[in-house]
Order: C-alpha cells, then sequence, then structure tokens
C-alpha cells in the first residue's frame, strides 16, 4: 500500500446501516477536513491525464473535481441531479447501491474533441461511473479516465466499465 492510500483508508469512516439497512457507508468528511491529505489527493489526480475538462459528479464528487480542475489547469463541468441544470441537457438513468437516479450535462458542456477525466469519490456498483461516461461520451467528448478515492470491489463497479482507464486511490 502507498503511503497516499494508507493516508486516504485513514480517513474514510465507515458508518454502517447509512442510508439504508445493510449499507456500510464510506463517509469522507474526516478526509475532507484534512488540508494535507486533501492536498496530497487533488495533486495525485491532477496529474493522472492531460485533460482539457475535469467532470464532477454531484454532490460529493464535486468536492474533489473543482480543486482537481483548478489545479490541472483544466475547465470543470458538471454532471448534476436531473433538474438542476439550466440550459438544454442530455440525460442518463442508473440504479445505486442505494436506489435509482438520473444525472444531466449541458449539452454544450464540451468543445467537440475535448479530452475529459471524470473524477467522483466512491466506485460502488460503477451504475453512476457508466452513466457519466455515456453522458460525456454522448455530448462529444473523449474519456481519457474516470478517477475515484475508493473502490468498493466486491460492489463490481469495475467490470461495467470495461474499455475505460479507471484509477482508484483506494481499493476495498
Ligand atoms: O457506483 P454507484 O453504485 O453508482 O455509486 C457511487 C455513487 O454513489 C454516491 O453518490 P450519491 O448518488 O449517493 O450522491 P451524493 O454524491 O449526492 O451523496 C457516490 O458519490 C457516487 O457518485
Ligand atoms: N457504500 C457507499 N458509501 C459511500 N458512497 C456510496 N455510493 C454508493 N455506495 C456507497
Amino acid at each position: 500500500m502507498t503511503e497516499l492510500s494508507a493516508m486516504i483508508l485513514d480517513r474514510i469512516r465507515d458508518v454502517p446501516d447509512y442510508p439504508q439497512p445493510g449499507v456500510m457507508f464510506k463517509d469522507i468528511t474526516p478526509l475532507l477536513a484534512d488540508p494535507v491529505a486533501m492536498a496530497a489527493v487533488v495533486d495525485e489526480l491532477a496529474g493522472l491525464h492531460q485533460v482539457d475538462k475535469i467532470v464532477g459528479i454531484e454532490a460529493r464528487g464535486f468536492i474533489l473535481a473543482a480543486p482537481v480542475a483548478y489545479r490541472a489547469g483544466a475547465g470543470f463541468v458538471p454532471v448534476r441531479k436531473k433538474g438542476k441544470l439550466p440550459a438544454a441537457t442530455l440525460e442518463e438513468s442508473y440504479d445505486l447501491e442505494y436506489g435509482s437516479a438520473t444525472i444531466e450535462v449541458h449539452r454544450d458542456a464540451f468543445t467537440p474533441g475535448d479530452r475529459v477525466l471524470i473524477v467522483d469519490d466512491v466506485l460502488a456498483t460503477g451504475g453512476t461511473a457508466k452513466a457519466a461516461v455515456e453522458l460525456v461520451e454522448r455530448a462529444g467528448a473523449t474519456v481519457a479516465g474516470l478517477a475515484v478515492l475508493m473502490e468498493l470491489a466486491f460492489l463490481k463497479g469495475r467490470d461495467r466499465l470495461t474499455g475505460v482507464d479507471l484509477h482508484s486511490l483506494v481499493i476495498v
């Protein structure tokens, strides 16, 4: 295990039975509260790919993706839950470990040919990440990679993302 992985693992809190019985929720707030660990995470994610845009997935993905975009000198594009973006959108629906959701991106969020890194906190079933990849591609950009803080391997999200360059800072 790398020093960075150990630092992340040490700052993610397990909360049993949230938001419903049987789910072990990975709470990233202790990591967010630690400026040294956050700086290390943001620097690592910003160095993964040379891209034009960083895509963040609402809501926890935003917290990581915006500083990564700043650090990488790239633009930031929000992928939001349905009904939150004001202009014309594309949408994708998917199932979660604890429910279902629809996410959207602005149709004009990308310049054709933009290379994009998608950033989120947790990869669980992969439903969110797969929907985000599809949205970005439908909007005319190329997904250079997908980066998450933590991958929950037992939920096999990786298997739904064949062909995507997936980088997980911690796999549990
Ligand atoms: O791999 P999956 O099974 O799709 O799960 C992963 C997603 O679930 C969480 O988001 P959530 O929808 O709970 O929203 P939040 O960030 O607004 O809390 C997490 O931030 C990922 O986006
Ligand atoms: N167990 C979990 N903890 C935190 N975020 C999640 N998103 C989906 N499953 C999750």
